[in-house]
């Protein structure tokens, strides 16, 4: 690309989530937060990133880090509009600028588009493919539409079922919404079912709102009245979604499938780590990629307050590092409102998301998460038994063993 850049690298890794159509998508889910950021891009003809864009950021994501471990996250809109030849030039690049350093892909998709030579690609190249599907036919369809307001869900099973013919390595992605939060258990075993080891679910929080900006799903921190969507879940049937997963989880499938969720809880009570952001301390060290270079705080925070710049006229690092996004990411710690410094959880929890944070504490400080309610009530449920489990891991012994302690106590509480 002409110029030569010197790099002064990280030693810790860089996140940056890459949407190579921007908010294009071949579905209408009724409650997608990215299908309405193309109107931040309106004035623009095509909504594709160019391969010389993948080019310089491909070279600059690799060259801004040090450790032998390179990750791309490619996510939208819908991952697989951009077309194969872009990743197979995804990979080329990966390759001549990668410096022998391994490269990891994941990419996130609605597998509509799924065919034969899509899963050859990602055998070949190893990619890690995250299909997004909310549950057995009656949940899938319920909210994951396509343009004709038709279900989806017998051609995203299609997609998964060639996924494993070519042995693709994948994993499932849901949301939980005010329908399915009332099926874990059903919602669980369909995913068993389907081979899925490891499964993250998301809640469905958001807020309507008129801003000058066409966004009408608002970013926290607007404390009018606000009204939010039906398809949102409630607080409390969110805790119990989780206490009724896990006990059915307990039962003979720890250490053989994983949840997300349960996953972080343990790694908080032995001081690890969570895996995931939003059980972190902090926040910022994962941005999002627009299509045409701008980058923004977080793939929920793709709002014009929170675009960072654009990888045409500023480095990567300068803009991870910048004073906007280091205290966006320390707000996470430095904003919790009283209520969660004090909270027995404060550990496992952290305050969960900002985005979430739409609520005042008990004492009228604003930043209280809306899911507080029903975190407390899944911390309270499984508390014994990751306690048991990270007992189990400090002595060196499998934390499965917990699925015997769990049948004991079913046993006395009888
Ligand atoms: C925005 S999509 C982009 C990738 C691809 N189109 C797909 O559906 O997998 C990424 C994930 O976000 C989830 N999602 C969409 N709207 C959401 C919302 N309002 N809150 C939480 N997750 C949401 C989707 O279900 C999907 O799993
Ligand atoms: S497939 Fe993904 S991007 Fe498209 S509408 Fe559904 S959640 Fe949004
Ligand atoms: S704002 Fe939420 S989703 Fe974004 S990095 Fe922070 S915790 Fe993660
Ligand atoms: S459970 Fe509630 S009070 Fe406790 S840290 Fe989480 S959000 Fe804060």
């Amino acid at each position: 690309m002409g110029k030569t850049i010197v790099y002064n690298p990280l030693n810790y890794p860089l996140y940056v989530m890459v949407k190579p159509v921007g908010a294009l998508c071949n579905l209408d889910c009724s409650y997608c937060y990215y299908l309405e950021k193309d109107s931040l891009y309106r004035d623009r003809k095509i909504n594709r990133m160019t391969d010389e864009l993948l080019e310089k950021f491909t070279e600059e994501y690799i060259n801004s880090q040090t450790l032998p471990e390179v990750s791309f996250t490619w996510h939208g809109g819908e991952t697989l509009l951009r077309g194969i030849d872009f990743y197979r030039k995804a990979v080329i690049f990966q390759k001549q600028y990668g410096g022998g350093r391994t490269i990891v892909n994941s990419i996130q998709t609605n597998g509509l588009l799924l065919n034969d030579e899509w899963c050859r690609f990602f055998k070949d190249n190893n990619f890690l493919v995250g299909i997004s599907i909310d549950g057995p036919e009656h949940i899938h369809d319920r909210y994951r539409l396509d343009k004709g307001g038709r279900g989806t869900f017998s051609r995203v099973m299609r997609g998964i079922e060639l996924l494993q013919k070519h042995g693709v390595e994948f994993n499932t992605l849901s949301v939980i919404n005010d329908y399915n939060v009332h099926y874990p258990v059903e919602t669980y075993r369909f995913f068993k079912e389907i081979g899925s080891r490891y499964m993250q679910f998301s809640p469905i929080v958001e807020r309507w709102g008129d801003r000058d900006d066409g966004l009408e799903l608002l970013p926290p921190g607007e404390f009018y009245h606000t009204e939010m969507p039906p398809w949102c879940v409630k607080s409390e049937d969110f805790g119990q979604f989780y206490c009724d997963m896990f006990d059915e989880w307990i039962k003979e499938d720890v250490g053989s499938y994983f949840v997300q969720m349960f996953d972080a809880t343990l790694a908080g009570m032995v001081g690890q780590p969570p895996g995931v952001c939003v059980f972190g301390k902090t926040c910022g060290h994962a941005a999002a990629l627009e299509h045409n270079g701008d980058l923004y705080a977080c793939d929920h925070f793709v709002y014009p307050e929170y675009r960072l710049g654009n990888i045409r006229t500023e480095s990567i690092i300068s803009m991870m590092l910048s004073a906007k996004q280091t205290s966006f990411g320390n707000d996470k710690w430095d904003k919790l409102p009283r209520q969660c410094r004090e909270c027995t959880f404060l550990r496992l929890c952290n305050g969960e998301c900002p985005k979430n944070r739409i609520l005042k504490s008990s004492t009228g400080e604003p930043g209280l998460n809306y899911l507080c309610k029903g975190l407390k009530k899944y911390f309270a449920h499984v508390l014994t038994y990751m306690e048991f489990m990270a007992c189990e891991l400090d002595n060196e012994r499998p934390p499965s063993n917990v699925m015997e302690y769990a049948r004991a106590q079913k046993k006395t509480n009888k």
